[in-house]
């Protein structure tokens, strides 16, 4: 197969699946934007043993042994995610800690089910989203990692607590509370009001606590947007907008979130990108 090809299948994957970041990073140069396509791809593929694979413990073991291979030079792929891949190893100077900090995140998906602190959360959320934003900043912003790690992380922590807020009835069906114990107890949401599905005073307490974590670690990383080369900035400050975005569209909708995943409209992202 071919490299362009490879490519090619990482960006209908992106495509496919998150059409808030495709747009965002089709505004970087094209070499970027390709690069980005398969970090996504890798990241989708974790994900999906997690949330859709028969056996994911197995599964995502063998994934863990078929990077090992990879970074040895030594995988009989047949996966053109790999093949794209190598060719961005080549072209950056890729951090594979944070590829690997993300299947331990999978890993902590498949045996927690319940966070007691707001610590517990970040850990979380620091190995399945923050290890995102630290695999992609070699592409975004070579030789600049060390001076923007820390907004890259924070940047996680908000994407992530963001996903958490939207996604929370969809994760009750599925018995996943990553709503903080000890939040909950500070508003008196009990678990068993919680999975009653009610739009109650204490869950929009709790919602919002959580909310204001993520704008603090939005704005965290808004504050580091500067020390992106001139090609990164848009791209990376119009994905965080936009996924920021779907904080205010569910508070639009009355935090009805039990029962349904509130999208930004493509009107909203739209005019979120063209204002940049
Ligand atoms: C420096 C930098 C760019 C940092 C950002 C890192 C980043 C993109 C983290 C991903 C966070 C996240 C919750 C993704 C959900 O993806 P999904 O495909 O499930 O999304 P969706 O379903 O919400 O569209």
């Amino acid at each position: 197969m071919e490299l362009k090809q490879a490519y090619s299948y990482c960006e209908r994957i992106i495509a496919d699946n998150s059409k808030s970041f495709y747009k965002a990073f089709s505004l970087l140069p094209k070499e970027k934007r390709k690069a980005v396509w398969a970090v996504y791809a890798f990241c989708r593929k974790v994900d999906d043993i997690v949330d859709e694979g028969s056996h994911p413990e197995p599964e995502l073991k063998a994934f863990r042994k078929d990077f090992d291979e990879f970074l040895a030079g030594s995988i009989q792929w047949d996966d053109p995610m790999w093949l794209a891949l190598e060719d961005v190893f080549e072209s950056y100077d890729m951090d594979a800690s944070a590829f690997y900090g993300l299947i331990k995140g999978q890993e902590m998906d498949l045996t927690i089910n319940r966070y007691r602190t707001l610590d517990e959360l970040l850990d979380y959320s620091y190995h399945v989203a923050s290890t995102v934003g630290l695999m992609l900043l070699p592409i975004l912003a070579p030789g600049r990692t060390a001076l923007l790690k820390d907004g890259a992380i924070s940047l996680g922590y908000a994407m992530q607590i963001t996903n958490i807020l939207r996604d929370i009835g969809e994760d009750l069906s599925m018995d996943r509370i990553y709503l903080p114990q000890d939040i909950m107890r500070k508003y008196g949401l009990a678990e068993e009001a919680l999975g009653s599905g009610t739009v109650s005073e204490s869950f929009v307490q709790v919602w919002e606590e959580l909310a204001s974590i993520a704008e603090f670690h939005y704005d965290r990383a808004f504050e580091t947007i500067n020390d992106y080369p001139l090609s990164s900035r848009v791209p990376v400050k119009g994905a965080a907008l936009v996924y920021r975005e779907i904080l205010s569209t569910i508070r639009s909708k009355e935090y009805t979130v039990f029962h349904e995943k509130h999208y930004v409209t493509d009107d909203s992202k739209q005019s979120i990108l063209q204002c940049l």
